[in-house]
């Protein structure tokens, strides 16, 4: 007799199994209802100081694709907005889908983009450490932006040159010199709320910020995040790095505020 076992990883919708928060009442993302929102005259705009940060490498950890800061300082902080003191920049990462499918993790009106940039910053004013601040309730700030398919992005080849380098999940090469500031588009209006980690162990400890205005992105350029595996290198199967997004949770009475 010949017992087979699938070993098949378990999507969102089994999260809850290992990660009963999942279930929660602040989880990520969200769709995101841009008429109930409420516009809040008291948040100010969000600030960037990103001039002096300092990129460490860049990483395929089997979920995405990561580039990691320097932060043992605060050379690269968000500040303002819905923030009550400077969040210092950890890594930031990306979220995408099949060909010519959608990836966004957040929607707008229940419409997806085709990815999503996620820059992840904590809270080191109140935490020694990224890890203590990651399972806190105003532990993280990520800044979400929408990435849409169109003209090519002239600094994005910055990072699609460099995916061959991780292609195997647990690769990692050096990333120097990267300011992520690039990538940003040219207006930063955005919508906030409180959330969570989209990821297990999806920690109930984000202040999201998510820019209204995509960057736009050549579906060539998008289509070199797909050539990255989940795998690795020493595994036999190699299974193409698509659709990494959690799709929208339920919002259960949470307020989403506008900053205009
Ligand atoms: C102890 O907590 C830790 C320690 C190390 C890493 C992480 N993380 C896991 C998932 C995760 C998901 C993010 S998303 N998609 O919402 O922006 S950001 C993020 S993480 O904080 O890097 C948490
Ligand atoms: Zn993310």
């Amino acid at each position: 007799m010949v017992i087979i076992l699938e070993m098949k990883t378990e999507g969102p919708s089994a999260w809850n199994k290992n990660y009963p928060v999942a279930d929660g009442d602040r989880q990520s993302p969200i769709d995101i209802l841009p008429h109930q929102a409420r516009h809040d005259p008291n948040l100010g705009p969000i600030v960037l100081n990103y001039d002096r940060c300092t990129s460490i490498n860049i990483a395929n950890n089997g979920h995405s694709v990561v580039v990691e800061f320097e932060d043992s300082d605060d050379r690269s902080v968000i500040q303002g907005g819905p923030l009550d003191n400077p969040y210092r920049l950890k890594q930031f990462h990306f979220h995408w889908g099949g060909k010519g499918c959608h990836g966004s993790e957040h929607t707008v009106e229940g419409n997806s983009y085709a990815s999503e940039l996620h820059l992840v910053h904590w809270n080191a004013v109140k935490f020694k450490t990224f890890g203590e601040a990651a399972s806190a309730p105003d532990g993280l700030a990520v800044l979400g932006i929408f990435l849409e398919t169109g003209d090519e992005h002239r600094w994005l080849h910055m990072i699609t040159d460099a995916l061959y380098t991780v292609k195997f999940k647990g690769s990692v090469t050096d990333f120097k010199g990267f300011n992520p500031k690039c990538l940003l588009p040219s207006s930063l209006h955005y919508w906030t709320y409180l959330g969570s980690l989209t990821t297990p162990p999806l920690h109930e400890s984000v202040t999201w910020i998510v820019v209204k205005e995509p960057m736009i992105v050549s579906e060539k350029q998008l289509g070199k995040f797909r050539t990255l595996v989940f795998t690795g290198e020493e595994e036999d199967e190699r299974t193409r790095m698509e659709n990494n997004f959690r799709p929208p949770q339920l919002l259960k009475g949470r307020t989403v505020r506008s900053s205009n």
